[in-house]
């Protein structure tokens, strides 16, 4: 695998409250679905979502959970779980408003960004609006709140302004060596692309309810002439996480289940008979011996 020559590398986290644009950003910046990287990215703290290279840069997006829940009502508790887990350490944040709407759970958000720095302020869905005039004093009012590293307009789904918008990220990433290979998604066996999604799938169902997280493998892996036939186990550290991951009724298990095969058999290009198996294996994360039968270095 070629390592990219990289001067600038670092890690951003993008926020917001829910439905300004995060991911349909978030995706137009890092290409179309490369949420799968590297094994390196269990040597940091961050769940990864995607990498982009752009030439010498490479910019590490970080998943902030708290932010694509859809709990209501759990809103600020994970909002501070937000900030202390996923936030920490990030090099840039951006921070994502609908152009020229602002609500008080935008302010909110903005409000536990307080001592950071490398701020960005993003107005989303800048296609939607008529005159970006009318921003001006939008713009204002905002930065009067913050002080916002840069603002920049964009249009997520027209793919306007985010050139600029990495080129702000860019000039603010540390200067290091990449943390991961250039073309990740391409350079990764099947099965372990396999096994991540169901990871990723898991995690965005009942990521904040697993504290310890899971691991994904892949135990049987048969390419018939005409689909291929999956057997993946999830395994948990406590009994107690099983009925988390099988929701009511394994509704939580059967919707993994079904996005994960679809995923799969897209990457594959072929149709994915997927069954997968949960199964606890208490301290298994502390254990050197297992961690290496995982396939964890
Ligand atoms: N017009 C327009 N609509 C957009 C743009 N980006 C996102 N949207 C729409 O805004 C809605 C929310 O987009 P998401 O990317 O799911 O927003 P999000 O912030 O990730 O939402 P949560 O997952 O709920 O936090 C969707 O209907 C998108 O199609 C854009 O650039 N222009």
């Amino acid at each position: 695998m070629t390592q990219p020559e990289v001067t600038r590398c670092g890690f951003i986290a993008v926020v917001g409250r829910p439905n300004v644009g995060k991911s349909t950003l978030t995706n137009a910046l890092i290409g179309a679905k490369i949420s799968i990287v590297s094994r390196k990215a269990q040597t940091t703290r961050h769940r990864i979502h995607g990498v982009l290279t752009r030439g010498a840069e490479q910019f590490v997006f970080v998943d902030t959970p708290g932010f694509q829940t859809r709990h209501g009502g759990a809103m600020n508790k994970m909002m501070n779980r937000v900030v202390t887990q996923a936030l920490a350490d990030v090099d840039v944040i951006l921070f994502v408003v609908e152009a020229g709407k602002w609500t008080p759970g935008d302010q909110q958000l903005l409000d536990m960004l307080r001592d950071r720095t490398n701020v960005i302020l993003v107005l989303s869905k800048i296609d939607s609006i008529k005159s970006r005039e009318s921003l001006f004093p939008f713009v204002a009012d905002l930065a009067g709140r913050f002080p916002f590293a840069a603002v920049v307009p964009v249009s997520a789904v027209k793919r306007e302004q985010l050139d600029v918008l990495l080129d702000e990220v860019a000039s603010r990433l540390p200067e290091g060596e990449a943390m991961f290979e250039e073309d990740a998604l391409t350079d990764r066996p099947v099965r372990f692309l396999a096994a991540e999604l169901i990871r990723e799938k898991i995690f965005r169902l009942v990521g904040d309810e697993l504290p310890y997280g899971c691991t994904v493998v892949i135990e049987q892996w048969e390419e018939a002439p005409a689909r291929v036939l999956v057997s993946a186990c999830v395994i948990v550290e406590r009994e107690s996480h099983r009925p988390i991951l099988l929701g009511a009724k394994g509704m939580h298990m059967k919707r993994i289940a079904t996005e994960a095969r679809q995923e799969i058999a897209q990457l594959l290009d072929m149709p994915v008979h997927l069954e997968i198996y949960i199964k606890v294996r208490k301290g298994w994360a502390d254990r050197e011996a297992s961690l290496r039968d995982l396939g964890y270095e």
